[in-house]
């Protein structure tokens, strides 16, 4: 249950998180973006393209952005906001968190700076506590308005999730609920009961989900299970093999072994008053399934 700071060649700052039991995580203190985790297996959970580049001032393809101030294109900055393209700091004194027992954590910070405020002229503090436990990963971000007025703002945890083939997945939670399709001008549609398949681009923010979605992946034999709070929406982004090709950071057969879900806070953009507080909460678990041979039904990691 530990954590310690390594940098890489090019002087880039990460930290890795353990937990005694083969769990570990990697996280880039630009962007606040995690960008490894392995289970007690030592299996790679999250995504990340071979193209990406880990420099300052370019998005890390993969892992765990956190997007803020804004969520995709749904206000006037450029997409998903800067917080990613940005150096965050180990924040030394957390404001009181509760220290988990047996888990081993990391608290990072990102402050405005005089740059920032160019883009978006508001002060604010930024906080993303990272937990690593058996088979878990938390991360609560939390949002500081030090200004003198009122802000507000969008948010995202984006997820880039490694699947054996994304075409043999299915969603579940998301069912039946009410969606905005980037793909089709952001017009609005009704999801169909049945679980979901990807079999093609998708781009959807799904609006007021429940708390827990599934994504069930037959041939690893793995279920992932999405919790959250304080950020009732959710997205689904593969850019699948047309639009990869645009991708300068992005492999060709990528699209293939990857899917984002997104916790999200978009269609009703959060409020602070000076001096407040929003906190936002995430958990990622796993459940290993022979789902073919009916050990676990999708149906209880959803509702049980
Ligand atoms: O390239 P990025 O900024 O990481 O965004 C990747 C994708 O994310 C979103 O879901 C947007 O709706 C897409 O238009 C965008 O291509």
């Amino acid at each position: 249950m530990t954590w310690s700071v390594v940098h890489d060649g090019d002087g880039f700052p990460r930290v890795i998180l353990t937990d005694g039991g083969g769990s570990s995580a990697e996280v880039l203190l630009y962007g606040g973006q995690v960008v490894s985790w392995k289970n007690e297996r030592r299996e790679e959970l999250l995504f990340t393209s071979s193209k990406t580049s880990f420099r300052p001032q370019k998005d890390v393809r993969g892992g765990i952005p956190i997007f803020f101030p804004q969520y995709g294109s749904f206000k006037s900055l450029d997409l998903s906001g800067f917080a990613r393209n940005r150096l965050w700091a180990l924040d030394s004194s957390p404001a009181p968190l509760p220290p988990l027992k047996n888990h081993s954590s990391v608290d990072l910070i990102l402050r405005s700076t005089n740059e920032d405020v160019r883009i978006w002229p508001r002060s604010f503090e930024l906080r993303l506590r990272i937990i690593l436990g058996p088979n878990k990963l938390t991360l609560i971000p939390r949002v500081r308005n030090t200004d003198n007025k009122d802000f507000s703002f969008t948010f995202g945890i984006r997820n880039y999730i490694s699947v054996s083939d994304v075409s043999e997945v299915r969603v579940e939670g998301l069912e039946t609920l009410d969606y905005l399709d980037n793909i089709m001008g952001r017009e609005r549609f009704v999801e169909q009961p049945d679980a979901i398949t990807i079999d093609g681009e998708v781009d959807r923010v799904y609006l007021n989900t429940p708390t827990k979605i599934a994504v069930i992946d037959h041939e690893k034999k793995r279920t992932l299970v999405l919790r959250k709070d304080g950020l009732p929406d959710a997205a689904l982004w593969n850019p699948w093999n047309k639009k990869a090709r645009t991708m300068p950071d992005f492999g060709d057969g990528d699209f293939n072994v990857m899917l984002c879900v997104d916790s999200a806070a978009v269609e009703t953009p959060i409020n602070l008053k000076t001096f407040q507080e929003w906190r936002g909460h995430q958990e990622l678990s796993t459940v290993s399934s022979s789902y073919c041979s009916g050990q676990l039904d999708p149906r209880k990691v959803l509702f049980g």
